[in-house]
């Protein structure tokens, strides 16, 4: 008695599908390219090894198939205590194995079998012993849907490979028609400017277009595709539906597969291309990465050098000051605003801090270095427009956009105020030295990082579309950083608006 007769079968939350199939070391194949694919489909996945295969992306070396009954040791022990939705089997390498998975699939009648009937890889290499081609035929008939590729589909039926599409949509329907299967052909290998596919059946024929892309980045699309069915199949009503969504899905992972950068061959799909942020980089170190132009430009503006050096007069760091404070006073609001929409009380608190230190440090300014009616005009161009940025963001901007567009300020003042004060030195008499400690304190710092831990934080939980619009609050946030260190060299006296 196996142990599922004495559980009762509970409601599975996802499909559990199992990949009968072999390995790909690289990941790009096989079991591994298999697993890869069903949790892109949102699919619990398992896995019976056929045959150990080692390969990478320039083509197979050797090939290991352990025993048959090892193999029904492994078969046997998923079937036994778990209820499998939907099998696919690719790699079987021997007439053996192709025989002992029938058999299995026999004992067991899996509600959804899809059959990638592999026999040569990309690379060219034999997946699969000649003598073994009647097994896979006749595992064709125990199929509910095979998935042939052009020389696949000629070999199962014992004709020539077809040279046009039109032919290889006769030879799936004669397939469809002689095995009883749903044919999924793939048209991979056809020259062109496209990649069509086929769902044929005894009577009908759905073609499926696809540009083709032109990459070397193929290796294992016949595995993902019908892994990617397998998953899908269980939940969705038919198998047009299901080819359909994973071709989609495919024509996007083999767009996205040179830029995994894995081998220098023909290399592997980006399974989860369709999840950009999962697994990327947090938001503030990619981000401060992709300012680097901007950073670097602040570093050569004369207002940064005079301020280390102490050279810069003393009009022109008033007449900043004064911007600044004007400035503050408006970032202090989209402070509060960050605060008012923070999802925690941890970052409420941290950002009603930062609103309220802005207005203390802007009176500070006011009183310590701006005394006197000298400085009372309005803000500049700049300053406005920075302001303007901010206050757009804050009126229109989810919690991660308005956290992304306060960011600059911290972490931009914070690496600035440390290299000042590392080229300055020591600070007594420096004309300039109570605004180089403020920003290069190690205190500030501090505070930078938890705004860029608030911020990575936000990024984690929001998807491609929004995190592409904080990455633009950013850095429009960071040139208007650059522009505010720079203005005291672009307009003297200030212009008022
Ligand atoms: N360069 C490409 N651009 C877009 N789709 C492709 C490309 N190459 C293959 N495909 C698609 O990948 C899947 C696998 O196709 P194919 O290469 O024919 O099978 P196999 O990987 O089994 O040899 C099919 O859906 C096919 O249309
Ligand atoms: C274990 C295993 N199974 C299948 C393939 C075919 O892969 P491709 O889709 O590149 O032809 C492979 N290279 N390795």
């Amino acid at each position: 008695m196996t142990t599922s007769a004495l559980v009762p079968e509970r409601a599975a939350s996802r499909v559990r599908v199992l990949s009968i199939a072999g390995t790909d070391p690289t990941g790009g194949a096989g079991i591994h390219a298999d697993l890869k694919s069903f949790a892109a489909h949102g699919a619990y996945g398992m896995a019976v090894v056929t045959a150990l295969v080692a390969q990478n992306s320039h083509g197979v070396r050797a090939v290991h198939v352990p025993d048959v009954a090892f193999l029904r040791a492994q078969l046997d022990a998923v079937s036994d205590d778990v209820t499998v939705d939907a099998v696919k089997i690719g790699m079987l390498g021997t007439r053996a194995v192709a025989d002992e998975v029938a058999a299995w699939l026999v004992r067991t009648k899996p509600p959804v079998i899809v059959l990638d009937p592999v026999m040569v890889a990309t690379s060219g290499d034999r997946l699969l012993d000649t003598d073994a081609e009647e097994a896979v035929r006749r595992l064709v008939t125990r199929a509910h849907l095979v998935t042939p590729n052009l020389p696949e589909l000629g070999v199962l039926l014992g004709e020539p490979r077809a040279t046009t599409w039109p032919d290889a949509v006769r030879q799936a329907r004669r397939l469809a028609r002689s095995s009883g299967a749903t044919v999924l052909l793939k048209g991979g290998h056809l020259d062109g400017d496209g990649s069509p596919d086929a769902v044929v059946d005894a009577s009908t024929v759905t073609e499926l277009d696809a540009l083709r892309v032109a990459t070397t980045s193929t290796h294992g699309t016949g595995c993902s595709l019908s892994a990617a069915v397998a998953a899908l199949r269980p939940r969705r009503p038919d198998w047009v539906t299901a080819v359909r969504e994973a071709k989609r899905w495919l024509t996007g992972a083999i767009a996205a597969g040179e830029a995994l950068a894995v081998g220098s061959g023909r290399g592997p799909v980006d399974h989860l291309h369709h999840a950009p942020t999962l697994g990327a980089r947090p938001f503030g170190a990619d981000a401060w990465e992709r300012a680097a132009d901007l950073r670097a430009a602040c570093d050569d503006l004369p207002f940064v050098r005079g301020l280390a050096d102490g050279t810069l007069p003393i009009e022109r760091f008033e007449a900043y000051l004064h911007q600044d404070a004007l400035y503050l006073a408006q970032y202090s609001r989209v402070l509060a605003r960050a605060s008012q929409l923070a999802p925690d009380a941890d970052a409420q608190v941290f950002w009603a801090q930062g609103s309220a230190r802005c207005l203390e440090v802007e009176r500070h300014l006011h009183e310590e270095r701006l005394a006197g009616a000298r400085w009372t005009g309005p803000a500049d161009r700049t300053t406005t427009g920075y302001v303007d940025h901010l206050l757009g963001v804050a009126l229109t901007g989810s919690y991660a956009e308005v956290v992304a567009a306060v960011l600059p300020c911290y972490v931009m003042y914070a690496d600035i105020g440390a290299r000042i004060l590392a080229r300055a030195g020591d600070l007594t008499g420096h004309p300039y030295g109570d605004w180089v400690a403020t920003y290069g304190d190690p205190a500030f710092a501090q505070a930078a990082a938890r705004a860029t831990e608030l911020a990575d934080a936000a990024a984690r939980e929001v998807g491609a579309a929004t995190r592409a619009r904080m990455l633009a609050a950013y850095l429009t946030s960071c040139a208007h950083e650059v522009a505010f260190f720079d203005q005291v060299r672009v307009a003297e006296p200030v212009v008022a608006v």
